[in-house]
């Protein structure tokens, strides 16, 4: 279980995040969504470490993730995707995603050094871990091409593949179908309906597109200026005063 109590993060004058607390359960899936500027990426930066909050607790399966340095975060089986792709634009979408795995090599640098034997199958046991998953997203076909050139749609599903690499327990998606056309939005959807079962994942998505949100979250947490404003059932946030002015606030 991953719960988050009074997360607070100021930046000079702005406070990015007041207060906010929730809990998923093990094997839940949270959306968060929020007008820009909620405080929903700063979230994801908090549970990564990216950032340290000025207030707060989170844990995540008892472990006290703040204690915790950036680095511990994938050991602790915790993986995110980026809003603008975390990808290297010149590497193939083989190798993004063997960056993904990199963290599970087990070889040190000096054993990785001496091109021992245990690398060369280290290696090749990730690569074939890697090619299956690449397999499973339909991206088995362009395994050798640069992550460049690419549709953004393809781009998104690679971004979930490298972070699917890490063989996390809890997946963090910014915006995933942000972007993408109805079609390539229902199919992620699946997809990621998909990958949940199997991998056993327990997941935080934040995304704008409530249609997405509606389909595959099971409990969603609405934050607006920092602050929570609203958490339920995914067609009960929706029709929430507050939630519903807090977004047409936005529009006009
Ligand atoms: N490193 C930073 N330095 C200064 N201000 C920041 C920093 N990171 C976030 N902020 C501010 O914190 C607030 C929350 O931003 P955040 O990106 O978390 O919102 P968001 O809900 O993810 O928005 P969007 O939907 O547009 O991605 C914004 O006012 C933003 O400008």
């Amino acid at each position: 279980m991953l719960t988050v109590e009074g997360l607070s993060i100021r930046f000079g004058g702005i406070t990015a995040l007041d207060g906010v607390g929730f809990r998923v359960d093990e094997g839940g899936l949270v959306g968060l969504i929020g007008p820009n500027g909620a405080g929903k990426t700063t979230l994801f930066n908090c549970l990564t470490r990216r950032y340290t909050p000025d207030a707060g607790r989170v844990t995540y399966r008892g472990d006290d993730l703040l204690k915790a340095p950036p680095h511990a975060i994938a050991a602790r089986g915790i993986a995110r995707t980026f809003q603008n792709l975390g990808l290297f634009r010149e590497l193939s979408v083989l190798d993004n995603v063997l960056i993904g795995a990199h963290h599970h090599g087990r070889a040190g640098f000096v054993t990785a050094g001496l091109r021992l034997s245990r690398v060369r199958r280290e290696e090749r046991r990730l690569r074939a871990a890697a090619e299956e998953l690449l397999a499973r997203l339909d991206l088995a076909d362009l395994a050798g091409h640069p992550a460049a050139g690419l549709p953004f749609g393809t781009l998104k599903r690679v971004e979930l593949a490298r972070a699917l690499a890490a063989r996390p327990r809890l997946l963090l998606l910014d915006e995933p179908v942000n972007g993408l056309s109805h079609a390539e939005v229902e199919a992620f959807a699946a997809t990621l309906r998909e990958v949940r079962r199997d991998f056993a994942l327990t997941m935080v998505v934040v995304e704008h597109h409530m249609g997405f949100v509606m389909g595959v979250c099971d409990r969603v947490v609405c934050l607006n200026f920092g602050r929570k404003i609203a958490e339920g059932a995914p067609e009960e946030v929706q029709h929430d005063p507050a939630v519903v002015e807090a977004y047409l606030g936005t529009a006009a």
